[in-house]
């Protein structure tokens, strides 16, 4: 790496929030005195090392205005798309004026508040010098299940089974690259898939099973806890 790299934020806070069966989308509901969104940000911010956050929003969010740190100097708004991928990509190209292709980005998602800034770093120094990038990921820690239907088919050897969390780091070029090859594919859920089929192989990096996303309203208070823990 240069001493001229830069790191860039891109954080998709595009979603609606279906499965949290919400008045508003899980991004804007309260935790710990602010919204999902706001504490997210937070923590990228106290990292210290972002040139910049895009931020993707979603065309119809009345929301996002109305919070202070949406005015912040290293927040950058960013349209929202369809999809997470399309909303990603569209993060990448607010961007595009600023960051150069061996720039590093790392994708985090508005809807996992309980980042911690040493989880950041954690991810950074473990791939800082990879050729490729990766993910911070969770193992099982429980028998894994293949299932049909309500049958259990068989046992899953959990060595091989990983939870993929967010920040995923990946260079810009790249990961822009990768996500423009991909768009529409329903499969590209997040960053690292994209990347898998140009054929790499990102790496996987162990994190805090407190970086939750929150998804199902029960998720909420366990999320308030963590922060209160941390
Ligand atoms: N078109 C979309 C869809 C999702 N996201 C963001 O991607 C993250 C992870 O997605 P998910 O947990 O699936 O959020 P939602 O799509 O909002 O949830 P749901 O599937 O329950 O509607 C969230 O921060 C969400 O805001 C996005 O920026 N643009
Ligand atoms: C990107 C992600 O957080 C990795 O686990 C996850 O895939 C995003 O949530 P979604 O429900 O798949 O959109």
């Amino acid at each position: 790496m240069t001493d001229t790299t830069k790191f860039w934020a891109v954080v998709p806070a595009a979603g609606v929030g279906k499965r949290m069966n919400a008045d508003r989308p899980k991004q804007y509901l309260l935790l710990a005195g602010k919204t999902v969104l706001e504490q997210t940000l937070l923590r990228l911010l106290q990292a210290d090392v972002f040139s910049a956050i895009s931020v993707a929003i979603s065309e119809e969010d009345p929301y996002w205005p109305e919070i202070p740190i949406s005015c912040h100097e290293k927040i950058i708004t960013a349209a929202g798309g369809k999809e997470r991928a399309d909303s990603v990509l569209s993060g990448l190209k607010s961007i595009r004026d600023k960051a150069s292709d061996d720039d590093w980005v790392l994708v985090h998602d508005a809807a996992r508040p309980c980042l911690t800034a040493s989880d950041i770093h954690h991810l950074i120094n473990a791939l800082i010098d990879d050729e490729v990038g990766g993910i911070l990921a969770l193992s099982s820690h429980d028998t894994l299940k293949n299932v049909q239907g309500n049958s259990i088919l068989g046992t899953l050897d959990r060595s091989h089974i990983w939870r993929a969390l967010t920040p995923q780091m990946f260079r810009y070029g790249r990961l822009k690259k990768a996500l423009e090859a991909a768009e529409g594919n329903p499969a590209v859920t997040d960053e690292a898939s994209a990347l898998e089929l140009l054929g790499l192989q990102p790496k996987i990096v162990e994190g805090r099973p407190d970086n939750i996303k929150i998804t199902r309203p029960e998720d909420l208070a366990l999320a308030q806890f963590y922060l209160e823990q941390q």
